[in-house]
């Protein structure tokens, strides 16, 4: 079997609830390996970008919100965001998230025991878990630079950056 990478997110409604500990046993249960790990403010356009596919839905505009967290607001309104990697990764990981929608879900999955839809419609679901290599390298791509990753996982070039301001410990 193939050793896949694939994109997991704590969702906003993970972090309020303090289910971190809980999901992250759970997908431990994989045996698969972090490669990848931080706490992200996702901005509008990140959001946006991740959910491309679903910008014709009537509740895009809910989902862009939902994964900014803000409905929740400070402190909650973000997302912990890992890389993993493993054998056989992403349709492992995917069968311990649960199904899309939480009342559909296996009640021992992720997505199954700790989701919920809201009065508006949107499947607070607690967690994203990349659907197939190719949308896990993309969405890898988005939320991580090549040095967060601790391995090589794809190629890489290197790029002479003028004029540009960065942020240091002061
Ligand atoms: N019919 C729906 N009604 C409300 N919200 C939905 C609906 N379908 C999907 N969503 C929300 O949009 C997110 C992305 O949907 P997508 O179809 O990409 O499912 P997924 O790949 O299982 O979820 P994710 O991308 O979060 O892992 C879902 O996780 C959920 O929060």
């Amino acid at each position: 079997m193939a050793i896949e990478q694939l994109l997991i997110l704590i969702k906003p409604d993970g972090v309020k609830k303090s289910l971190t500990g809980n999901i992250l046993t759970k997908l431990s249960e994989a045996r698969m390996v972090i490669i990848g790990a931080k706490a992200v403010k996702v901005s509008k356009e990140l959001a946006e970008q991740h959910y491309y596919h679903l910008k014709d839905k009537p509740f895009f505009g809910e989902l862009v919100d939902y994964i900014q967290g803000k409905v929740y607001g400070e402190p909650w309104d973000r997302v912990l965001a890992f890389v993993y990697q493993g054998e056989d990764a992403i349709a492992r990981m995917r069968k311990i998230a649960g199904a899309t929608n939480p009342e559909e879900a296996d009640p021992i999955s992720i997505r199954g025991a700790y989701g919920r839809i809201t009065t508006k419609g949107v499947y607070e679901n607690v967690v994203h878990c990349s659907s197939d290599p190719k949308e896990a390298e993309r969405e890898i791509k988005l939320w991580f630079k090549p040095e967060e990753i601790v391995n090589k996982i794809y190629p890489t070039k290197e790029v002479t950056v003028t004029n540009k301001k960065e942020v240091v410990w002061a």
